[in-house]
């Protein structure tokens, strides 16, 4: 296969161009490839067909993968898939690319797309896409679609926020993926080369990374005040005056609680800001980084913000449950009889 390196590439020195008409790259623009019969293959499949593309679908069990198929859809073995399509999706998991291995020669000169995700960040020592481009050096390996679900694809072209993050070592390869991802409407942003890969895979992983602590602060903070008042406004009553107030438990204790734990978030919020500058004027400088420990906590500021407003959000809404039950009403009618009849008595003649 003959190739030509882009000399000054703006990404990289690695990336590759190969001249038209000898690259192995047919221009079959209507027909995908996708190895695979799982979620992911279902959803894309869908996502395709909207988009007028002609999908072929190969997998172990053709005849039983069919039923899950709409019918115009081509559901054959690999070796058939891989022989009808130029671009072929690879929708299965990372420990079983080595089962393709058989398939090698038939795989050579097609574009191969990379969907995987994994469990953790940085699971593998390298990623998925450059050890499925070690297994298969003759294919183009693209990077792609790994921060949709398959819940997202199946949504349909209209959900316009969806970004796709593409990289691959051969720029041709790498366009076509990009221009098959603005077809099937998605937002596609060049990542440049495979090396980007890693950094795609631990995207989906990263995603709700920033809530973690702040999540945990707050159900650690909303179960340390829960028992506090519990002990405080239930059993301590109970031991010392055998006075029974465990129905306060599901409104007024939690209702005592979610203030406390919103007013301590939102001080978590403003306390960073502060050690921040005592931090910033003790070493009398703005240029030195802040202690790890600092910098995390004034990054999921944000997040503790919306948490404090989540739970005082929720504080109003019990709050204005109250009146409406049955011992708030007999509280409120005691109160006004007495009001009364103090009036009353201080009127009336002596
Ligand atoms: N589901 C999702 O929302 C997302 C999934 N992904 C990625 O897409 C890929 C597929 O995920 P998903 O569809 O959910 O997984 P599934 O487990 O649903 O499907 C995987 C498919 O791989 C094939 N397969 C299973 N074992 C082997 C094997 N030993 N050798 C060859 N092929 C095998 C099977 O197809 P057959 O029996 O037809 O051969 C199976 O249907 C994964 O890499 C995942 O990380 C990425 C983003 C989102
Ligand atoms: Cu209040």
């Amino acid at each position: 296969m003959e190739s030509i390196t882009m000399i000054g590439s703006p990404k990289n020195a690695h990336e590759t161009f190969l001249p038209n008409g000898t690259n192995g790259i047919k221009e079959d623009k209507t027909t995908v490839g996708i190895l695979g019969s799982g979620d992911f293959a279902k959803s894309l499949t869908i996502r395709l067909i909207r988009c007028g593309y002609h999908v072929v679908i190969g997998s172990r069990e053709p005849k039983c993968a069919a039923d899950f198929f709409p019918h115009v859809v081509d559901v054959t073995h690999h070796e058939d898939a891989i022989l009808k399509a130029s671009i072929i999706f690879v929708a299965i998991h990372r420990e079983h690319y080595s089962s393709l291995w058989d398939l090698k020669h038939l795989l050579a000169g097609k574009i191969l797309v990379d969907v995987s995700n994994n469990m953790r960040v940085d699971q593998y020592p390298e990623s998925n896409a450059e050890y499925l481009s070690s297994l298969f050096p003759d294919c183009y390996v693209v990077k792609g679609f790994n921060v949709v679900s398959a819940w997202a694809l199946q949504l349909g072209p209209k959900d316009a926020s969806s970004q796709v993050y593409i990289c691959s070592n051969n720029v041709q390869a790498r366009h076509h993926v990009i221009e098959l991802a603005r077809q099937m409407n998605f937002i596609p942003i060049d990542m440049g080369t495979l090396s980007s890969s890693r950094e795609i895979e631990n995207l989906p992983l990263r995603l709700f990374t920033p809530w973690k602590g702040p999540v945990v602060i707050a159900i650690s903070l909303a179960t340390f005040f829960f028992i506090y008042s519990f002990v405080r406004d239930i059993i301590h009553p109970y031991f010392k005056n055998q006075q029974s107030d465990f129905y306060k438990i599901p409104i007024e204790i939690v209702n005592k609680t979610l203030p406390v734990v919103a007013i301590t978030l939102l001080s978590l919020v403003y306390l960073a800001g502060l050690l921040a500058a005592a931090h910033q004027l003790y070493y009398g400088t703005k240029y030195r980084r802040f202690p790890p420990w600092l910098e995390n906590w004034l990054q999921c500021r944000k997040q503790l913000g919306l948490l404090s407003f989540f739970f005082a959000v929720v504080h109003v809404v019990y709050s204005m449950c109250l009146p409406m039950r049955r011992s708030e009403r007999y509280s409120y009618l005691n109160a006004a009889y007495q009001q009364v009849r103090w009036q009353c008595q201080s009127s009336a003649p002596t």
